[in-house]
Order: structure tokens, then sequence, then C-alpha cells
């Protein structure tokens, strides 16, 4: 559905590509999905409680997402963003249709091998970090290949640190940095295990424009330089412009989309399909004006 293609630096400025993570290839793809898709979704509808107070979150949204693409999710409040980062990650089911990741059937696996997947083949980053504050930094990073029961690198480890900017802070504590440097953290724990796909749900939504910028562009890089698939639920124009493609959701549907927009284009593009119906939008009405 969508097309793969590298975004410009919503700026213009040019970033030199960092090296790639030694031991890092994409060994742990286990097949691709339909027309090489990281995700697919199939008309999936997800409803919360039943009859005439029943919420239903997603309304049949059908959608592929190549492998090695950056997706913006956008929306207005309650259009079921996180409802649909859930279901495409695993972490909550869909009431009906079906999501593969990769050529692998998630809708109906047991919470065992759902839980597997998650650790082996997601990555996932937070609003708020999700660090484990009593953990040092190498501690955090390596969480998620403990869990899994998989070796640990500390060479890897710190490689992955110093990609994402970090390279001296393997022994502080999430406290002891600032919100940026932790959603750093954030993401080289998303990174080591060298995931199929990297969920982000509003991973800007606390931080600075110019912090938010830099851990915007180590997304990126983890697409241009890893060959990562990177989901991101953002509010923000200017986040949704790092992004190859744009998903717009309206009452749980996929109501549109756009490839390798600007902030101006996304943000047009949001108030087009959030303005009341029968009313025209101010650029409606500057057209008519023409
Ligand atoms: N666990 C739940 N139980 C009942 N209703 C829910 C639940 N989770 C979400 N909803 C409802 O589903 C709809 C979609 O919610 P969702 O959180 O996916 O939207 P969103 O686009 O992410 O919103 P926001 O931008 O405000 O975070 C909303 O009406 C919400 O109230």
């Amino acid at each position: 559905m969508f097309r793969r293609s590298r975004q410009p630096h919503p700026e213009g400025g040019g970033r030199a590509p960092a090296d790639p993570v030694p031991g890092g290839g994409r060994g742990a793809w286990a097949g691709d999905g339909p027309n090489g898709a990281a995700v697919t979704l199939r008309d999936v509808h997800r409803r919360y409680g039943r009859g005439s107070t029943a919420v239903h979150a997603l309304r049949g949204v059908s959608i592929s997402l190549p492998k090695g693409s950056f997706t913006a999710v956008m929306g207005p409040s309650g259009s079921g963003k996180s409802t649909f980062l859930q279901c495409a990650a695993g972490l909550d089911r869909p009431s009906s249709g079906s999501v593969l990741l990769g050529d692998t059937e998630l809708t109906k696996m047991r919470e065992n091998k759902l839980s597997d997947i998650r650790l082996n083949r997601l990555g996932f980053v937070f609003q708020q970090f999700n660090l484990m504050p009593a953990l040092n930094v190498h501690q955090n990073v390596e969480l998620p290949l403990k869990l899994a029961g998989r070796p640990v690198d500390r060479a890897r480890t710190e490689q992955i640190l110093a990609r994402v900017g970090l390279p001296d802070r393997g022994r502080h504590r999430p406290g002891e940095l600032s919100g940026g440097q932790q959603q750093r953290v954030a993401i080289a724990r998303a990174l080591i295990t060298d995931p199929d796909v990297i969920f982000a749900d509003e991973p800007t939504g606390a931080l600075d424009t110019s912090t938010a910028a830099e851990v915007l562009a180590l997304l990126r890089e983890a697409v241009d330089d890893l060959g990562a698939t990177v989901v991101m639920v953002t509010h923000e124009p200017n986040a949704a412009a790092w992004a190859d493609q744009v998903l717009f959701l309206v009452d749980g549907q996929n109501t549109d989309e756009l490839s390798l927009s600007d902030p101006q284009e996304i943000s047009a593009r949001l108030r087009a399909l959030t303005a009341p119906a029968g009313r025209p939008t101010r650029a409606g009405r500057m057209r008519g004006q023409a």
C-alpha cells in the first residue's frame, strides 16, 4: 500500500549516516508478510463493551506496512490510534479481523507465544520512557535480552548506546538522566533485540522541540541505516513529517494517507479530515474565494 522512500530532513539539514550496529543484522526476521509487509491488518475491528454502551474503537482497518518503512499514525483524540498500535503489536486482540507480523498470524496466538514474539521480535518506545528506575542504563537496555533468555553482549550494548549518543552513561540510573537521554535509552532498549518492528506511542510527547527532533532522528536512522520498521503514533505534525508515510485514523477507520509530507501539509490534511461535516475548512473557503 505505502511506498518506501527516504524522508528528507524536515528542516533541510543533512545527516551523516551512523555506523551500523555490529551484530545487528536482520537475521531475526522470520519471513516477509504478504507483498513483503512487516505488518498487515485485515479488516480489524476492536469493540470495547457490549450492547448500547459498546465503543467501536477500530471499525475495519485494513493496511499493510512495508518492511523498512517509517509510518506515523495520526488522528483526533479517541480516533483509535493507541488501539491500532496495541492490536498491531499484539498487546491487544481485535474483536475480529487479522493481524500479521511478517507472515506470522498474531490474532489467535496463545498468550505465552505472543509474549515471546513481543520480547524477541518487537521493540517498544513509550511517551513516559518506561525505564526501570532501580536498574542502570546497561541493565535497562539489556533487559529484553535477559527476559527472553538470550545472551547479553556488553560490547554490543555499548555500541548501541554510542549509536544513540550515550556512550558514557551505562552506569547511570534513569533518574540521573534528562528526559531526552532517557528516551535515547528506551530506543537503545528497543534496538537491542534487533526487532522486526519498533512501535512508538507518542515518543516525543514529553520532550521539548529540539530534544524531540533528536529522538526522531534516531528513529529515522534505525529505519535508514539498520533496516528497522517503525510505527509511531503522534499528535505532532512536526514529528509525523519524519515518517515515510502518515496514516490518518478518524472514528476508528483509516481514512487517508500521505507520503513524504511536510508539517504544513500534514496539519492541513488533519484539519480537513476532522472539520465538522458541512462546515468548510479555512483552506476550502480561501479556495472558494480565489
Ligand atoms: N479499555 C477500554 N475500554 C473502553 N473503551 C476504550 C478502552 N480503550 C480505548 N477505549 C475507547 O476507544 C476509543 C479509541 O481510543 P484510543 O485510545 O485508541 O484513541 P486515541 O486516538 O489513541 O486517543 P488519544 O489521542 O486521546 O490518546 C475511545 O473512544 C476510547 O474511549
